[in-house]
């Protein structure tokens, strides 16, 4: 369990994160969603205790990150993949890191096998990996310890499309073996398809928090018809919040019953009257992180 309360980060007159409180629970993925420069590696650091906090605490398991005992035996983390030692070999680099975690040398293999690395490419310096290659030492350095925690800061930088979904494969077993998982990441497609919890951030402040099928069901309705200027028209004259792109699809606040029978009754043909996705939800996050307006800044 990461439990976040209040943390606040000052850089000078910048407020990195702002008042932030949220939880990671035990048998889920929490997706740490925001854009770039959001607030989340600072988030992820003060976690870790990289990071000194302005105000505000994190802990995990209710223990300050720098209070526990042997902390790579219960937190896995994974915050910068090229913060390796390049001149070192995979598998040197995980046996220093067994080392002193008063690991066995076993395993060491098993984690290589794990994340793909075993065989010649362990045996390789990280000097000469791809992205993707450091990405999966990275994981492995985290999950070496066998820790219950992971706090992964973008782990799918790098990843190929089969790098993505085995990492997914590691994260949803780690998850329901009772571990907790949080990840950051500033694309909600990436993180979507593993997560049961977002937590969503924009210019330091929580802005959405909440499981992902209830924020899924709540980013509104696609609607589209034969003639999209009779819809606005007719949505707009019974009160409901609708957006238009310029192809005509609409995104809906309210009950798909609702927009039927506004459509019905103004006799309008609708092609398409479904719940949006995570294209309906990715739009959402947009507007809720986008940087505040001056008008905004100003009140
Ligand atoms: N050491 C620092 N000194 C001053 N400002 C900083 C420092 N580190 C981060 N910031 C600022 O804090 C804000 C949040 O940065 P952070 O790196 O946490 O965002 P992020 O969501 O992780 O973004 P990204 O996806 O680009 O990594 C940004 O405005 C950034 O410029």
């Amino acid at each position: 369990m990461i439990t976040v309360e209040h943390l606040t980060k000052r850089y000078g007159a910048v407020t990195a994160v702002d008042d932030v409180s949220f939880r990671c629970e035990p048998g889920t993925v929490t997706g740490f969603l925001g854009p770039n420069g959001a607030g989340k590696s600072t988030t992820m650091r003060m976690i870790c205790g990289l990071s000194p906090v302005s105000s505000g605490s994190a802990t995990v398991h209710g223990v300050a990150y720098g209070d526990l005992p042997n902390p790579g035996r219960q937190v896995g983390v994974l915050l910068d993949a090229s913060a390796q030692h390049a001149g070192r070999t995979g598998r040197e680099v995980l046996s220093v890191a067994a080392q002193l975690m008063g690991i066995g040398s076993r395993r060491v293999d098993e984690t290589l096998e794990r994340v793909g690395l075993a065989g010649a490419p362990a045996k390789r310096r990280v000097k000469n990996y791809s992205l993707g290659m450091r990405q999966r030492l990275g994981i492995a350095h985290a999950l070496l310890g066998d820790p219950t925690v992971l706090i992964l800061d973008e782990p799918a930088n790098g990843l190929d499309p089969e790098g993505i979904h085995w990492m997914r494969g590691v994260l949803r077993d780690f998850a329901d073996r009772g571990g907790t998982v949080m990840l950051s990441s500033h694309l909600l497609r990436e993180v979507e398809a593993v997560a049961d919890h977002l937590v969503v951030i924009g210019s330091g402040r929580i802005v959405a928090d909440g499981p992902k099928d209830e924020l899924l069901r709540s980013a509104g309705l696609v609607v589209r018809a034969l003639e999209p200027d009779l819809l606005e028209k007719a949505l707009v004259g019974a009160g409901i919040d609708a957006r238009f792109a310029p192809d005509g699809t609409c995104t809906a606040d309210a009950e798909a019953e609702t927009v039927g029978r506004v459509a019905a009754g103004a006799g309008i043909v609708l092609l398409e009257l479904r719940p949006a996705d995570s294209g309906g939800l990715e739009e959402m996050f947009l507007r809720l992180t986008s940087a505040p307006t001056e008008q905004e800044v100003a009140a």
